[in-house]
């Protein structure tokens, strides 16, 4: 079902700090910050050769990674994300297996204009897992 690995995303206290460093220290491609009102988050895309770095700020009282920076204040990774080719179909696969997807459960447009969704952690060995439509 999973595709390509479109991106691993930071969870940071900073952003200007990490994508500094991301850009100065370790000589990365990185983009300007992009605000996503309706995802509770600022991101920094870093593109890699072989994937991207997504650097996540909480946007926001209710940012959904408020919770993560209290728990870990120096940031840590956050979330992976995987492409599919066909979102529906994986989310109603995923669901039959028992799988929990987050929200309403419809796929909300993402930071790169496509479809997304997010599985429950706890669902998968501890990682929140993003599919985003290829
Ligand atoms: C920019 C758009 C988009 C893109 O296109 O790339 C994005 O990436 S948006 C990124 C931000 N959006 C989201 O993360 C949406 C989905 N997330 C959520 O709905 C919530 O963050 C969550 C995963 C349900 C967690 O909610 P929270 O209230 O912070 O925590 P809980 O108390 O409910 O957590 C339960 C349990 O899970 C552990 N946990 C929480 N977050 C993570 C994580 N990122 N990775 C691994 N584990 C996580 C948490 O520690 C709790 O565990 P216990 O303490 O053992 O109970
Ligand atoms: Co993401």
């Amino acid at each position: 079902m999973i595709g390509r690995l479109n991106h691993v995303a930071i969870a940071v206290p900073d952003l200007d700090a990490a994508a500094a460093q991301y850009r100065d220290t370790l000589g990365a491609e990185v983009g300007p910050p992009q605000p996503e009102p309706d995802h509770g988050v600022t991101v920094v895309f870093i593109t890699l050769p072989n994937t991207k770095i997504e650097l996540l700020h909480p946007l926001g009282a209710d940012s959904p990674i408020n919770g993560f920076l209290e728990k870990n204040p120096s940031g840590g990774i956050h979330h992976i994300c995987y492409e599919v080719d066909d979102i529906l179909a994986a989310r109603d696969a995923l669901k039959a297996s028992g799988a929990r997807v987050l929200g309403s459960g419809e796929p909300k447009i993402g930071a790169h204009g496509k479809p997304v969704l997010f599985l429950h952690p706890k669902d998968f060995t501890g990682t929140l897992v993003e599919l985003e439509q290829a």
